[in-house]
C-alpha cells in the first residue's frame, strides 16, 4: 500500500496521467444486486466524458467510488498508475472535486467558501470568479467577497451554488472534476456560466459529467454509457449518433438526432421546459 508521504516526494498524481477503472464491481448490501457490476474504462490525461445511462444504470455509484464513499466488492481504479483504494481519504479528495445535483455552500464568508483553507490570494479568487463570470454577481452582494452565506447557501439559487462550487474547483486545482448534472431549478444565466466553465475553464483537469440532458455532453471527448452497472457503450458523441444503440434511443428521446459541431448548443430559454433523460 503506497504511504502518502512516498505519493506526496513522488509528486502524485503526476502532470500527465490517466484514470482507469478495471472491472470495478460495487455492492451496497450483500442482498443486493451489483449496483456495479465490472464497470471497466480507461481515461486519458484531461480527458472530458459525460456519463449517461437510464436511471439506477450506476452512475452515481461510478462518481462514489472514485471519492471512496463506498468499498469495492472487487476490481481496482488506477489514478495515475496507484490504486486509489491505498491512498489516505484525504490525499485523495484534494485531487477530487464533486459538485453534486444541489449543491451545499457553508455558513460563513463567501471568500471562505471559495478557498477553504485561505491558501490563495484575493487576485487569485476574483480570477476564478472571472473564469466563471460571477465577477458582477459577487460585486453586487453586500460585503463583496465578504459576503455573508446562510447555513445550506440557501440565499443563493441552485444554479449560482453550483457556479460558485465550479469556482472552488478551480482555485483547488482538483485534477478530477465530477459533475452531477442539476436536473432543474438551474436557470438559464447559470446553466451558459456551468456550461462555458466545463468547455473553456477546465483545462487541466478530468471531468467527469452524470448528464440529464443530453445536449450539455454533446461537446464532450466521449460520452460512456452505463447500463446495468457495466460500460455499455463509449466513444464520441457523433459517432455514437450515427450507430444503434442506447444513446441513439436517449438522444433521440430528448430530440437530438446530430451533433452539428459550429452551430451553438441549444441552451435552455426561459420558461422552456428542459427534456430531461
Ligand atoms: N445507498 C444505496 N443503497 C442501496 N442501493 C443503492 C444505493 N444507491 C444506489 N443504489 C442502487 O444502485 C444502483 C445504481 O444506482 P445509481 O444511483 O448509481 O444509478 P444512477 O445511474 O446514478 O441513477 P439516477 O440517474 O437515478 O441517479 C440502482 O439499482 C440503485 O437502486
Amino acid at each position: 500500500m503506497p504511504a502518502d508521504a512516498a505519493l506526496v516526494q513522488a509528486k502524485w498524481p503526476q502532470d500527465e496521467c490517466s484514470l482507469v477503472f478495471e472491472d470495478v464491481c460495487v455492492r451496497y448490501l450483500p442482498h443486493l444486486p451489483r449496483a456495479l457490476d465490472g464497470f471497466s474504462v480507461s481515461l486519458k490525461d484531461r480527458e472530458k466524458d459525460g456519463l449517461v445511462g437510464r436511471t439506477g444504470s450506476g452512475k452515481s455509484t461510478v462518481m462514489g467510488t472514485l471519492f471512496r464513499l463506498m468499498e469495492l466488492e472487487s476490481g481496482r481504479i488506477l489514478f495515475g498508475g496507484v490504486d486509489i483504494a491505498g491512498v489516505g481519504i484525504g490525499h485523495l479528495r484534494r485531487q477530487i472535486t464533486i459538485v453534486p445535483q444541489d449543491p451545499i455552500l457553508f455558513s460563513g464568508e463567501l471568500r471562505k467558501n471559495l478557498d477553504p483553507l485561505g491558501v490563495r490570494t484575493d487576485a487569485e479568487v476574483w480570477a476564478a470568479l472571472k473564469g466563471c463570470s460571477l465577477c458582477v454577481l459577487v460585486e453586487s452582494l453586500e460585503g463583496g467577497l465578504s459576503a455573508k452565506v446562510a447555513e445550506g447557501g440557501i440565499n443563493f439559487s441552485v444554479g449560482e451554488r453550483s457556479v460558485l462550487c465550479l469556482a472552488r474547483a478551480l482555485l483547488r486545482e482538483s485534477r478530477v472534476l465530477c459533475l452531477d448534472e442539476a436536473t432543474a431549478n438551474v436557470d438559464p444565466t447559470n446553466d451558459k456560466r456551468i456550461q462555458e466553465v466545463l468547455s473553456q475553464g477546465l483545462q487541466d483537469c478530468f471531468v467527469l459529467t452524470i448528464a440529464h440532458r443530453l445536449h450539455t455532453v454533446l461537446t464532450c471527448d466521449r460520452i460512456l454509457v452505463l447500463e446495468r452497472g457495466y460500460l455499455a457503450q463509449s466513444g464520441p458523441p457523433a459517432s455514437l449518433l450515427a450507430q444503434p444503440g442506447i444513446f441513439k434511443e436517449l438522444a433521440n428521446q430528448a430530440g437530438i438526432y446530430n451533433v452539428i459541431s459550429d452551430a451553438p448548443l441549444p441552451m435552455q430559454a426561459e420558461g422552456e421546459e428542459v427534456k430531461s433523460i
